[in-house]
């Protein structure tokens, strides 16, 4: 009999306190490899806070916390950190690099490259193939500044997957995107989850239409406490969401993709 995988993320009994306010309340998170979590949940609800747990960049006030089997508190936090891949969609990048250099900026976990870091064939023939599976294949010695927000995502997914991350953490990817970019980056998504089957990845949105098809599991935050959690149709539902937003909503699934639509009230008539 093989032995259970230790799970990529395990959070137990979580409580997050920054300035006497709390944060998070009593979060437990279980995360394995090959499941694709969605954090939801309106703003200030906490999702960046428990982002940053899983990316090792904050401890928790109480609780547990085990990133790929470590437990925070008990590791060098920086080197445990170069094992998850973190999409900041504020990357401070402000030269002008090549697609494929920048990507390889993710060996060294910086923004600019290093300047005697030579990276392998191997490593060179990985970026490129990052960046083809992400659809920006044509767009490999185009310059950082001459890209588009949607393109610049992309390259940021690739660069965060160079050091073979066994989690991906992806803060609210698509804001900003307009729709056919949206919809590049969501594919994409979904082709690197084909691709690498054994990945694991955490996405924060507020939004459900920015959820890739491939999406397996769904937490909803409400203030700082978990309101459902488990597998995606379970979570994402009418109800769930409607007390998740404090607003009523109706929510439905075609073709994969979800969409929510606020419901009006009855329109009264002015007759009778
Ligand atoms: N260092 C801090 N000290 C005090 N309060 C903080 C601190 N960091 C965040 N907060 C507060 O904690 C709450 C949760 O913040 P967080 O950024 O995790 O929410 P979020 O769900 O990601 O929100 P958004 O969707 O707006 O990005 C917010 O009310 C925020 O103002």
């Amino acid at each position: 009999m093989t032995a259970p995988a230790v799970p990529v993320l395990n959070l137990r009994e979580v409580d997050v306190v920054r300035d006497g306010a709390p944060l998070l309340r009593s979060i437990s998170l279980t995360v394995h490899q090959g499941e694709h979590w969605a954090l939801l949940g309106s703003n200030g609800a906490g999702k960046s806070t428990l982002l940053s747990l899983a990316g090792a960049l904050v401890h928790p006030t109480r609780g547990t916390v085990e990133v790929l089997g470590r437990t925070l508190g008990r590791v060098d936090m920086r080197e445990l950190r170069s094992f998850v891949g973190h999409v900041d969609p504020r990357h401070p990048l402000r030269s002008p690099l090549r697609v494929r250099n920048v990507v390889l900026t993710g060996l060294t976990n910086t923004v600019e490259p290093v300047p005697r870091h030579r990276p392998t064939p191997d490593q060179c023939d990985r970026a490129e193939r990052l960046l083809t599976t992400l659809g920006m294949g044509g767009k490999l010695d185009a310059r950082w500044p001459t890209l588009s927000h949607g393109q610049r995502g992309r390259v940021l997914i690739a660069r965060a997957l160079m050091p073979l991350p066994r989690l991906l953490l992806l803060d609210e990817p698509a804001t900003g995107l307009d729709l056919a970019a949206r919809e590049q980056l969501l594919e994409s998504l979904d082709a690197l989850r084909r691709d690498h089957p054994e990945l694991a990845t955490v996405l924060v949105t507020h939004h459900l239409e920015e959820l890739p098809a491939s999406t397996t599991h769904a937490m909803l935050l409400r203030t700082g406490e978990c309101l459902a959690s488990g597998a995606v149709d379970e979570v994402v539902t009418t109800d769930h969401i409607t007390k998740c937003f404090d607003h009523p909503v109706h929510i439905s699934r075609t073709d994969g993709r979800w969409a929510a639509r606020a419901l009006r009230p009855p329109h009264r008539g002015t007759g009778s």
